[in-house]
């Protein structure tokens, strides 16, 4: 006779049943509950009205990580037709409309249930600050007609102004660390260079800055749980398009009616009235005395006398501190990795430099067999490239260079440490993102608390404990082990 398996009796066959289907159930709940939702997002959006053209910007992340960590992304960006706002002072009206395409734009991409929780900001940089300088009611009359337009869109508008040149830098700053996760990390962390039309920024974290010396060029941040001194200056009328305007106002002081420009190419010959050169706050006090109406730009395509004359525009006389870069600004030692865009990255980008680990004096090379080309020979090889851009790049690669190896001091040793970037993860290096951060308070002073393990850790977890508990309740069996292993005996 068959003697009956003690697994078979109904008691334990239930028991069992019941015990696996627990344990499935709370891994399943485990693993429903934990599942990532489907995200929701929330979106904010800067105008940068620089000096040569407005640019907007829409961010977007996670509606529910708000104040958590490096999940903000540039999600659109569009380039407002025209000048930069500070162009429209005899018209301001115009400033308003030329921003309505982009903002339209906008109004397409970000979801409409959101518009009215959108926030939307602009920020203005060195062309306000020099139309402010030299005409505060034309700049007042152009923030007026631009908040007009803007408020007529379904966003939550939170205001225009000027920055000032160290919020430029800083958050210039604080977006190339965000976006490389620096900050949440407590790496070390990238300067920040910015070359404008009309400022340049330098910025970075260096050990022999603590903010005592020159106190003006520091900013403190508690970012993550970190504290970070941060050296940031801003040089206005040093972008450029106002640093072509001073090395040709150095070369035309006297009101000559023709002028051999080594920064630009052999060939090159150009009309250009005085009035209008000389029609900004960085040259004006400079314009000769009873000039003709125009004079003839002539260019003669040599690098090094290129270099020559852009050195004049720096002055390094006085210094009243350990250390200077020029016009008596203190700078302490360079120190870590760079990151250097806008201007920076077009014009060495056009010019095939944007590899540092090419030696500087290749560089040099380079670059002068570039000034030398001649006009006609360049045109035709770069049809579609814009012919201001395309004149102006022997000049800009010669600045490039003269400011950050004769000004800020960058070596062939720590040339290498600079990276020419237009944008890191798909979002454009600028101060806008570091802006929005700050003013969203989306970056928090302290760490975040975050749950101690990640999603698939405690997945991993809960599986390996309800297996374990399913073998602990098949031990708790044990009893009935023995009459299981009993051989069915033959009578
Ligand atoms: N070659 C080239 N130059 C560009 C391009 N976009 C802008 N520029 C020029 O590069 C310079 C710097 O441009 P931006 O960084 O936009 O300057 P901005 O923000 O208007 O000026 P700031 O207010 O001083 O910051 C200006 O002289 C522009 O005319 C581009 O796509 N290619
Ligand atoms: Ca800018």
């Amino acid at each position: 006779m068959k003697e009956k398996n003690p697994w078979h009796t109904p008691v334990t066959i239930i028991i069992t049943v019941i015990g696996v289907i627990a344990i499935v159930a709370l891994v399943t709940v485990a693993v429903l509950q934990n599942r990532p939702l489907p995200q929701k997002y929330k979106y904010g959006i800067v105008l940068d009205a620089g000096s040569s053209h407005t640019a907007l910007y829409i961010y977007e992340w996670p509606a529910e990580k708000d104040n958590n960590t490096g999940r903000v992304e540039q999600t659109y960006s569009c380039k407002v037709k025209g000048p930069g706002i500070s162009s429209y002072a005899s018209a301001p009206l115009k400033a308003g409309e030329s921003l309505s395409v982009c903002m339209q734009e906008a109004k397409q991409r970000v979801p409409g249930r959101r518009h009215s929780q959108t926030p939307l900001y602009l920020g203005a940089t060195a062309g306000m600050r020099l139309l402010n300088s030299e005409n505060s009611s034309a700049s007042d009359k152009v923030f007026q007609a631009v908040e007009e337009a803007l408020q007529k869109f379904p966003f939550s508008f939170q205001g225009a102004r000027i920055l000032s040149g160290q919020e430029e830098g800083a958050f210039g700053w604080i977006t190339v660390n965000y976006l490389d996760d620096r900050l949440k990390q407590g790496l070390e962390t990238k300067g920040a260079l910015d070359l404008g039309g009309a400022s340049t920024q330098i910025s970075f974290v260096s050990d022999n800055y603590d903010g005592s010396e020159s106190p003006d060029n520091a900013v403190t941040f508690r970012l993550y749980g970190n504290d970070y001194n941060l050296y940031t200056h801003s040089f206005l009328c040093y972008g450029k398009d106002q640093a072509l305007r001073m090395t040709l106002a150095q070369q035309t002081q006297s009101g000559p009616g023709t002028i051999n420009d080594p920064c630009f190419h052999p060939g090159y010959t150009e009309s250009r009235n005085y009035s209008v050169l000389y029609d900004s706050p960085c040259v004006s006090d400079r314009k000769p005395q009873g000039p003709p109406a125009n004079f003839t730009h002539i260019g003669t395509g040599d690098f090094q006398q290129c270099q020559e004359v852009v050195k004049r525009i720096f002055n390094s006389t006085h210094c009243k501190y350990s250390q200077c870069s020029f016009n008596g600004v203190f700078q302490p030692l360079l120190q870590g990795p760079f990151g250097a865009f806008s201007a920076y990255y077009f014009v060495m980008n056009f010019l095939n430099l944007t590899d540092t680990s090419i030696p500087l004096e290749a560089v040099r090379e380079k670059l002068g067999h570039y000034c030398a080309t001649p006009w006609n020979q360049l045109k035709q090889q770069h049809p579609k490239v814009k012919l201001k851009y395309l004149s102006e790049y022997c000049f800009s690669g010669t600045y490039i260079l003269t400011l950050l190896t004769e000004v800020y001091n960058f070596t062939s040793e720590n040339y290498p440490n600079i990276k020419f970037i237009r944008e890191i993860k798909g979002s454009d290096a600028g101060w806008t993102l570091g802006y929005m951060l700050n003013l969203t308070n989306m970056i928090p002073a302290e760490a975040p608390d975050s749950p101690p393990l990640p999603h698939a850790g405690y997945v991993s977890i809960v599986t390996v404990i309800a297996i374990l508990l399913l073998v602990l309740f098949i031990l708790s069996l044990r009893p009935l082990w023995p009459l299981c292993s009993k051989r069915p005996q033959i009578v």
